[in-house]
């Protein structure tokens, strides 16, 4: 039989009918309410994946086995973990102390005074009568430092939190606060099977996100030490040539391929360091011939002549010969200059066309202290020329300074990289590295002078203008006598450099060499023109 009774018979029910409306209206809302919060609770679940799944596994071993097996398992666990950490302690200390101290910092530091602080730094927004915060996205511990992935609500940019970076820093505890945008690491250099697919998760992963800043708050200063030097690379990579090493305990490779650079820093502030630190990392292609290096010293050779034996051309003594070694320069500069016409547009090193590095000790002597006008004003005129013209074409200049005068501040837009090492003036630092470097971070007069913190400074690059502060490696006068000798620059027959033999060797950035570049055997092979 058929029955066709209401589902609900309203009439029979004692609850009154307006109660029916209110559960019928305000059930749903409430449902849609709690799944709303479920889905919330997604992200967070998923960025604490690991915290949950140990919580978890602990609750469910107790529930289970009981209390007893649960300490025994965790006691297990700790005893594996004692042994990881004294037989291999680095992946240990990346894979599970920082995590762990990045969890227990974000949870007692910045998550706990975040709305506070950035409160009082000005840094949250008011929109249509709510409080806008920027988010905390995630926080990740190197050994020395805190860094902060943070979202900027709209309505602000990185400039805010560069003006706020030192309230930033006190407020949790800190004594710096350092702003970058853009990603902290670059995407690693994939090979094998999987290469192709990584790459594609990679540029998602690494895909520009401009409403992003990195807060990085030092917890003690890795830098307090010697940086001895690093190993001289088999070959060159001109894009990356390991010269110094970062706070975040990561080497910092300076891409010197159509890069000129500029030192500055009071007297004894360790611009030789800097020098030196850059001519070993090219010490394999002067061996070879690849690059060769000119040194000008004007102090009458107390910094470079110690390393005699790497340079090509050298000049120490009268301001004459210095100025006619830069003419000679732009003049090779310019015959490159009408070989590449109409062939190349971009210089590439090779033993015939060369990479030509100019390092000049003191560039102060030359654009502003030469006595003799017209001296001074051809040195100028040639050290412009190589600066406007020669970094496309393989001429570059290292220039060192102890003083950031008008002359030496007129050249500065030329050099895409400049680093400054302590300075005895806080105006000093603009000057060198650029309008708000010093806003952007760079302390460079606040630099200790004490003899046992030299050779630290503060990088700005044309195409990163957040300052980087580094500790270049140091390498004692007599590690210099023995690379001058091992590394010798080969005898030039011929200073005009034009190529008097057909050469494809070619310098090729990021390849893994397994030997030096230029091995005996392989010389005589390259040079019948097989391809290197
Ligand atoms: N990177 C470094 N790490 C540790 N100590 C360093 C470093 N660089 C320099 N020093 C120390 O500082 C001293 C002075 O260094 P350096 O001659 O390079 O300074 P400078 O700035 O070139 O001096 P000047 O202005 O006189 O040319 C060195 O003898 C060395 O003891």
């Amino acid at each position: 039989m058929k029955n066709n009774a209401p589902l609900v018979n309203f009439r029979r029910l004692s609850v009154p009918l307006p109660w029916w409306l209110v559960i019928w209206v305000v059930g749903p809302y409430l449902v849609f309410k709690a799944v709303r919060a479920l889905l919330r609770l997604v992200p967070v679940a998923c960025r604490n994946w690991c915290s949950l799944a140990v919580t978890g596994g602990g609750l469910w071993l107790w529930y289970r086995h009981g209390l007893l097996v649960m300490v025994l398992v965790l006691l297990a666990v700790a005893g594996v973990g004692v042994l990881w950490w004294w037989r291999w302690p680095w992946p240990f200390q990346r894979l599970v102390l920082l995590p762990l101290l990045a969890w227990w910092r974000r949870l007692t530091v910045y998550r706990l005074h975040w709305r506070e602080a950035l409160d009082l730094c000005g840094l949250s927004e008011r929109f249509d009568g709510t409080r806008i915060m920027p988010r905390l996205l995630a926080v990740r511990c190197t050994p020395a430092a805190d860094e902060l992935l943070v979202r900027m609500p709209r309505g602000q940019n990185p400039d805010l939190y560069h003006q706020a970076s030192a309230n930033l820093a006190h407020s949790f505890n800190a004594r710096q606060c350092r702003v970058y945008i853009g990603h902290r690491t670059s995407p690693p250099a994939r090979t094998g099977r999987l290469a192709r697919l990584l790459r594609v998760v990679d540029r998602v992963r690494f895909r520009d996100r401009p409403r992003l800043v990195w807060l990085v708050f030092p917890r003690r200063d890795p830098l307090r030490s010697v940086v001895p030097s690093f190993p001289v690379p088999f070959e060159p990579d001109f894009e990356r040539l390991p010269i110094a090493l970062g706070e975040d305990l990561r080497v910092f490779a300076l891409r010197l391929l159509a890069t000129h650079v500029l030192i500055v820093g009071a007297t004894r502030a360790g611009k030789g360091s800097v020098q030196w630190s850059l001519v070993r990392a090219l010490a394999f292609g002067i061996r070879s011939g690849l690059v060769r290096l000119w040194g000008i010293d004007p102090k009458g050779g107390v910094e470079l002549s110690i390393g005699r034996e790497l340079f090509s051309r050298y000049e120490y003594t009268d301001p004459a010969p210095m100025v006619a070694m830069l003419e000679d320069l732009v003049a090779l500069m310019r015959e490159r200059q009408a070989r590449m016409q109409g062939a190349v547009r971009v210089h590439t090193p090779t033993l015939a066309e060369p990479l030509y590095v100019l390092v000049v000790d003191e560039l102060l002597a030359l654009v502003a202290l030469l006595q003799d006008t017209e001296l001074r004003n051809r040195a100028r005129s040639a050290l412009a020329l190589l600066l406007t013209q020669g970094a496309g074409l393989g001429f570059l200049v290292i220039g060192a300074t102890q003083d950031p005068r008008k002359e030496v501040v007129e050249l500065r837009d030329f050099f895409p990289a400049r680093i400054a090492l302590r300075v005895n003036e806080r105006n000093h630092v603009d000057l060198i590295l650029g309008d708000g470097a010093r806003n952007r971070g760079a302390l460079a007069d606040q630099l200790s002078a004490d003899p046992s913190m030299r050779g630290i400074g503060y990088v700005v690059l044309d195409d990163r203008p957040e300052p980087l502060r580094v500790r270049f490696s140091y390498l004692p006068d007599d590690e210099i006598r023995e690379m001058a000798v091992e590394f010798a620059a080969p005898v030039q027959a011929s200073p005009a450099g034009a190529p008097k033999q057909r050469d494809k060797r070619t310098y090729r950035p990021g390849r893994q060499s397994a030997g030096p570049l230029l091995p005996e055997s392989l010389a005589g092979l390259l040079d019948g023109g097989e391809p290197a």
